[in-house]
Parts: structure tokens; C-alpha cells; sequence
């Protein structure tokens, strides 16, 4: 990427506003009567570790793959869970929604690119919990930017 267009982890604030985000989202998640039951067995650094995942797929740096196993243990994290669109569909639109709660970036260019990631992402976590899925153990982490709006509007 050029030296002038931040990543989008750079535009999103780092890892202490993903933090924040991840936190929240989760909070309202453990109140949400169709994802509580999915996620009733999380751990307290569940949130985290998803802020460091999220930080490594937006441009960050390397934490989830260097301390926490990488795309592969996140794919087997998702193994015969048996997740159905509703959920996903529910997953997807409180977390944005939780961005908005929290003020983060709305422009065009960078929730055109979250959502982007977000379908893509959590589209993978359903065919990956079905019965018979497997993880890859040479799965590469997933590397996201901003796609055809290429950077941040400028004016
Ligand atoms: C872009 C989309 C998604 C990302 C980036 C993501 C990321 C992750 C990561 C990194 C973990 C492992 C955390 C760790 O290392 O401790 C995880 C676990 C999990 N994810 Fe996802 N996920 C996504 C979508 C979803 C969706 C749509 C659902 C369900 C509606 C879901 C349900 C779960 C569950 C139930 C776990 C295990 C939680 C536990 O520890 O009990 N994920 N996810």
C-alpha cells in the first residue's frame, strides 16, 4: 500500500479502539436472546482476542498469529457450531452497529470496507461450522484494505 493511504487499522484507531469496540459488541451479544445462547461459554478474553484478530486483518500487527494460533485455531473456534444466516446476519449488524455506538469511523470508504470484511468473514464462519468442516491448519490469515475505493476520501 502507498505511504500515503493508512491502513485501515490506522483509520480505525488501533487496537485500543478495536478493544473498545470488541468489548462492547460483546456485552450487547450476551444480551442478544438469538446470539447469548451461541456464546454462552465464552471466555473473558474472547473479546480481545477478536480485537487482535480483526487489528492482524486490517493492517495491524501480527499478535493473533504470533499468540494466539493464527487464522487456524480462529477457523477451529468456529468447528460444529452449527451456525445458521440469522445469526450471522444478527452478528454482523450489532457489531456495526456497536461502531456507530462508540462514534467510530462512518465514512463511506471505511464501512464500505468493514462491511466488505465483515460478509466475508463471518460468511466463512457458517460454512466452517457446519458438520464435516474442517480446519485448515495451513490457512493463511485473511489481509483486508480498502478495496475499490482504494484509501480514505481526500475532497
Ligand atoms: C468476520 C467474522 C468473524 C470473526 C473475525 C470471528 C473471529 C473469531 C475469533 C478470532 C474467535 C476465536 C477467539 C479466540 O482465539 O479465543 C472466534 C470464536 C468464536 N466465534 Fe467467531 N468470528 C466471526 C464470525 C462469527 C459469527 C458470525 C459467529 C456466530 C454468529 C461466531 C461465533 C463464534 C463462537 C461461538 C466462537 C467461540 C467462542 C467461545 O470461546 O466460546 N463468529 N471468532
Amino acid at each position: 500500500m502507498s505511504e500515503n493511504i493508512p491502513t485501515l487499522y490506522e483509520w480505525v484507531g488501533g487496537i485500543d479502539a478495536l478493544r473498545r469496540l470488541t468489548s462492547r459488541f460483546y456485552e450487547h451479544v450476551r444480551r442478544d436472546t438469538l446470539l447469548a445462547p451461541v456464546f454462552a461459554h465464552m471466555g473473558d478474553d474472547h473479546p480481545a482476542h477478536v480485537a487482535a484478530f480483526l487489528a492482524e486483518v486490517l493492517g495491524g500487527p501480527a499478535t493473533y498469529s504470533e499468540q494466539y494460533g493464527g487464522h487456524p485455531h480462529m477457523i477451529q473456534q468456529h468447528l460444529n457450531r452449527h451456525l445458521v444466516q440469522e445469526q450471522r446476519r444478527r452478528w454482523v449488524t450489532l457489531l456495526l452497529e456497536t461502531a456507530d455506538e462508540l462514534g467510530m469511523p462512518d465514512d463511506p470508504e471505511f464501512r464500505s470496507a468493514l462491511v466488505g470484511y465483515l460478509e466475508w468473514g463471518s460468511r466463512l464462519a457458517v460454512i466452517n461450522s457446519q458438520p464435516g468442516a474442517q480446519a485448515d491448519h495451513d490457512a493463511p490469515m485473511p489481509k483486508w484494505g480498502w478495496g475499490e475505493v482504494k484509501g480514505p476520501y481526500r475532497g
